[in-house]
């Protein structure tokens, strides 16, 4: 089972993993490292587009391993702020001799094989704000292969809403996933979905992305292990309508990106096809569900 969580209890997490298990520094070098290994990297060229906060600070890092492994990159910086994190790899990358460009609109970017969006992680907020409007715009006008690092920048993390948000062809997500990655429009902008581990404790658990065999029905034993079947969100109402979403709501756009059925527990069960949702008293499920076949009973 793999945990999807909010953008909250995502930065709660980093916050307590910095304070008691590892230095932000390692934490920001195992993202980039992710990030690395997620993608074939050689005999490509590289633009990393790096925005003000940690976000920028994993593109940072980034540049550093490229240098490392020989593969030529140009950081476009949106802004001229920085994280503390970020100016340490930032100072890293100008030693390693990386090349460095101010971001302007009107930038070419028709020479570069992948463009890496290091603009906007969980620390994004509001509507998006100068310069990076325009270099969304550019990343999503270019014809390259585009990797979001965390969250598609633009994207609200917790509800998959936004006006300019990245349109990517692989999102490496940092820690765990993030719910508004299955969520609205994310369907539409996010392609690819990878996870980095980089040994984030987590301090609550949110929804969770379970196997086919963990999806059994109460009192009838019918265990839906047909690969129809991998989504389970056991969230708390409150927490979900905090994004201002009925839990039908959620189950229904989690199911519609994930292409699977999706069961929030509690009193009352909810199973959804991805086109209707079925509520369930406790023990019960509906017909069209256990219709699904002989074969995928539980033994
Ligand atoms: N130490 C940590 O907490 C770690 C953070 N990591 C990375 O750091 C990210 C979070 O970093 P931050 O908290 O610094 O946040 P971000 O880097 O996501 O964004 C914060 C920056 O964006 C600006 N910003 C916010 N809303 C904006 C808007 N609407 N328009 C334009 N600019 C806006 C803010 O002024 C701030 O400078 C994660 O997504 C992840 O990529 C990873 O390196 C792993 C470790
Ligand atoms: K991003």
């Amino acid at each position: 089972m793999k945990d999807v969580i909010t953008v909250a209890t995502m930065r709660e997490s980093d916050a307590h993993t910095i304070a008691l298990y590892v230095p932000s520094r390692e934490l920001m070098y195992r993202a980039a490292m992710g990030v690395y290994q997620a993608v074939n990297w050689q005999g490509k060229k590289v633009a990393i587009f790096t925005g003000s906060g940690n976000n920028g600070g994993d593109g940072y890092a980034l540049a550093g391993i490229l240098a490392d492994h020989s593969v030529p990159c140009c950081l476009y910086q949106v802004s001229e702020h920085y994280s503390e994190d970020g100016k340490y790899y930032y100072d890293q990358a100008v030693e390693k001799g990386v090349e460095r460009k101010r971001f302007s609109e009107g930038e070419d970017l028709s020479r570069y094989d992948i463009l890496v969006d290091c603009l906007l992680g969980t620390g994004f907020s509001g509507p998006v704000r100068g310069a990076f409007q325009q270099a969304i715009q550019a990343i999503n006008r270019a014809k390259a292969y585009v990797v979001s690092v965390d969250i598609n920048s633009g994207m609200n993390g917790d509800t998959g809403k936004g006006d300019l948000v990245v349109r990517s062809d692989l999102t490496v997500t940092i820690g765990y996933l993030k719910a508004g990655m299955f969520l609205g429009e994310a369907v539409w902008k996010v392609g690819r979905l990878v996870v980095a581990d980089i040994g984030i404790r987590l301090v609550r658990e949110d929804f969770f992305l379970a196997t086919p065999e963990e999806m059994v029905f109460p009192r009838s034993g019918l265990s839906l292990q047909s690969s129809q079947v991998t989504m389970m969100t056991p969230g708390e109402a409150e927490s979900v309508s905090k994004n201002g979403q009925t839990i039908p709501d959620v189950a229904q756009e989690i199911a519609l990106r994930s292409q699977r059925l999706v069961r929030v527990l509690g009193k009352h069960s909810l199973v959804t096809d991805g086109y209707r949702t079925y509520f369930m008293e406790e023990g019960e499920y509906p017909a069209e569900i256990a219709s699904l076949g002989e074969g995928e009973r539980k033994e």
